[in-house]
């Protein structure tokens, strides 16, 4: 079969001889073992004798270790190595698991499934196996004619949805910089390759939708879609310690097809925005990218246009940790970005508001105030940043220092212009500054979906997928914080 000469095959399937010689190992059910090892988690042993509750296993260089018996955990014949479905494992233990994934991994072999999971281990780089030439090998194909991969996860669902006349759902899970974005975004570029050949000429064993409209070149639904990633990492993505690009927000993106199995439209809801980021950053950490990505340059008078004249370090609100990315160019970054946003069909006049919403919160938190000595009130300490803040927003500077130092709150059936002392007004411009930003975010998802609600094409079902992280125990004290924000 041609499939491997594809560059990518390799790393997806063992060849016949690799398979053989994993396969030759000598083994012996009653001896070989697995066992517990502070390193490695686990390790491989034979066991030589038992007495009593106690095994002596003899491990790799000859050493021989006492371990308990209840603590020596079945290993599985050879041919299992590398299996690529570990529902098939004789024994399914938590040692036989983990060597599988780590034997896998250690050829490059990234995806695994687990019955109807696809486990995926990060591979922290570039394979070639999301080409179109990979995806055109899954397409139509039944799972177990294909080695383990997203695509055929995502072809089974496309197939299942046009059969069965159901909608399906995916769950991409795992905790921060396993990669769950990254596989959402292969999914869609799949769903867009698999739709747009389906407008083509289709898929083998799905009926094709008759057109005579001449093929012209434009920018199509599917691009679109592909395209509000950039706009939603800008403006939701953010470098952590964990991961430079990491999402800080869920998603459950929808993409609709018409009973052909053309796409049709697309919509995505959000979840969870780390607002707390907009003007708070831990160590090794930013804020969301499309601050450092005005500041870029991309556009030469873009900083002019947003009164970003000082240096970036003295914009408080996002420069308290790092203001670079290792091996990211903030200013190609932004090229991206703006692209995004022309595909998406946004006016001048909508990216430009965004930047200035963006802008503002950098003047905001350069705002500065000081108590009234002997009152509970404060005040302008100059007013320079918020002119600017104020000129970003499009609002008067006056109306926006009151509506901070002495907002106007309910009280019973009468508005009375509370007094706010230096604390206070601190907490209700970082407040402003999360919920601005929060809303906007919420625009910007809301823009993308009535350019992804394709009016022309009728609907018939749909495949969602839900990109968001699993708990992770270190951060629960976040993610609460997170929910409550
Ligand atoms: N399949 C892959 N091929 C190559 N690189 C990958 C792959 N999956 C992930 N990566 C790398 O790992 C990084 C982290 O992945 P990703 O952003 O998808 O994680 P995540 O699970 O969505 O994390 P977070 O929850 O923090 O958003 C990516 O920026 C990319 O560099």
């Amino acid at each position: 079969m041609d499939y491997e000469n594809d560059p990518g095959w390799q790393y997806l399937r063992r060849t016949r001889e690799q398979m053989l010689q994993d396969q030759s190992k000598p083994y012996d059910s009653k001896k070989n073992v697995w066992i517990p090892d502070e390193e490695e988690g686990y390790i491989a042993g034979e066991i030589k004798k038992t007495e009593g509750n106690m095994n002596t296993v003899v491990v790799a260089g000859g050493t021989e270790k006492s371990v308990k018996k209840e603590l020596c955990q079945e290993m599985n014949p050879p041919k299992f190595e590398k299996t690529e479905d570990m529902s098939n494992l004789t024994f399914l233990n938590d040692s036989s698991v983990l060597h599988n994934l780590r034997a896998r991994y250690g050829c490059m072999l990234i995806y695994t499934y687990s019955g109807l999971f696809c486990v995926v281990i990060n591979p922290y780089k570039r394979l070639p196996i999301y080409t179109d030439s990979v995806a055109r090998m899954f397409m139509g194909k039944r799972r177990t004619e294909m080695p383990p991969h997203l695509f055929a996860v995502s072809d089974e669902a496309f197939r299942n949805m046009l059969q069965n006349h159901e909608n399906q759902s995916m769950l991409i899970t795992g905790e921060s910089g396993a990669g769950k974005t990254e596989n959402t975004k292969k999914v869609i570029a799949y769903f867009a390759a698999v739709g747009a050949s389906q407008a083509e000429g289709g898929i083998p064993g799905v009926p094709t939708e008759k057109s005579d409209k001449p093929k012209e070149k434009k920018v199509t639904l599917e691009d679109q879609i592909v395209q509000t990633n950039p706009v939603l990492e800008a403006f939701g993505n953010a470098k952590t310690v964990r991961n430079n690009n990491s999402s800080r927000f869920g998603k459950f993106i929808r993409i609709h097809f018409s009973k052909y199995g053309k796409v049709a439209s697309c919509d995505i809801e959000h979840y969870l925005l780390e607002k707390s980021r907009v003007i708070r950053q831990a160590p090794g950490e930013r804020c969301y990218h499309i601050f450092y990505q005005i500041y870029s340059d991309f556009i030469p008078t873009l900083k002019k246009t947003l009164r970003l004249d000082k240096p970036l370090k003295d914009y408080w609100f996002i420069a308290q940790a790092e203001l670079k990315i290792d091996g990211v160019d903030d200013k190609e970054e932004h090229g991206l970005t703006d692209e995004a946003m022309h595909i998406l069909k946004w006016t001048d006049k909508e990216i430009i508001d965004c930047y200035r919403i963006v802008a503002a919160m950098m003047h905001m938190g350069n705002m500065k105030f000081k108590q009234r000595p002997r009152e509970e009130q404060a005040e302008p300490d100059g007013t320079e940043d918020a002119d600017r803040a104020a000129s970003m927003y499009g609002v008067d500077t006056d109306e926006m220092l009151k509506a901070f130092l002495r907002p106007r709150v309910r009280v019973g059936n009468e508005w009375v212009n509370k007094g706010q002392n230096q604390d206070q007004v601190f907490w209700a411009v970082g407040a402003m500054a999360k919920g601005l930003y929060s809303r906007m975010f919420h625009w910007i998802v809301m823009k993308c979906n009535l350019t992804l609600d394709q009016k022309g094409i009728p609907r018939d079902h749909f495949i969602g997928v839900l990109d968001i992280a699993g708990f992770e125990i270190f951060d629960v004290i976040q993610q609460l914080r997170t929910a409550l924000d």
